[in-house]
């Protein structure tokens, strides 16, 4: 790890076990519709492009879904998130200790999500994750969001690590066509929300526990 500037995370799925609480909100902006309720793996298997998205694919998978009904949803589903953020939500084993050994090396660590920033910040304030981090990168209202390269660089250039080489971990396809976009190395962590092959990954590359990527 000594050989990275900085190296910056994914959230949902790559530090934070999430789904639960997604899932929680997400059934009850369903329930509130008059729609079906969704099991957690095809709630788990919605989330990585936002809670936009999340909401969207939940509504095509219960019925309609028109523009109206987005906006409506989505307000339902945030205020009920946001009241229980970190009610289910934990982070994976071996997540602390590994935060806590590279924080303790000095290299400097930062989180790139397309959560929005306020309830990204909410979950690592929950958590007692946030001192690890100089800089919590969300979705914001007029930046787009990974697979764009902005984001990212956004997260480096909070960091003051422009032109550093730099590690993006993350767990989904997004998050690996995130790093491509933005020209820095990538490593995916296999216990999250992958829901489709990533292409041309190498094994070294993978790895299926924190103390795993702590040790390499
Ligand atoms: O889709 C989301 O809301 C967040 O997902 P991410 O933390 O994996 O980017
Ligand atoms: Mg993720």
């Amino acid at each position: 790890m000594r050989r990275y500037g900085a190296i910056i995370f994914d959230l949902d799925g790559t530090l934070v076990h999430s789904a639960p609480d997604l899932h929680a909100a997400a059934n009850v902006a369903l329930t509130a519709l008059g729609r079906a309720s969704l099991d957690l793996e095809t709630v788990t298997s919605f989330v990585g492009n936002g809670v936009g998205k999340l909401i969207e694919r939940c509504l095509q998978a219960t019925g309609p879904c028109s523009p109206d009904i987005q906006v409506t949803a989505l307000a339902i589903f945030m205020d009920s998130y946001n009241a229980n953020i970190t009610t289910l939500t934990r982070p994976y084993p071996g997540v602390v200790a590994c935060l806590t050994r590279l924080h303790e090396s000095d290299i400097a660590m930062g989180i790139c999500t397309n959560k929005p920033s306020g309830a990204a910040d909410a979950v690592c304030d929950g958590l007692d994750l946030t001192r690890y981090f100089d800089a919590i990168v969300g979705a914001e209202d007029g930046q787009p969001k990974k697979p764009d390269p902005t984001p990212l660089m956004n997260t480096i250039a909070q960091l003051e690590m422009q032109g550093k080489k730099i590690l993006y971990v993350g767990d989904s396809t997004v998050d690996h066509a995130t790093a491509l976009n933005a020209g820095v190395d990538f490593r995916l962590f296999s216990g999250g929300y992958l829901n489709a092959a990533v292409p041309d990954l190498r094994t070294a590359q993978v790895f299926d526990h924190w103390s795993e990527f702590c040790s390499s």
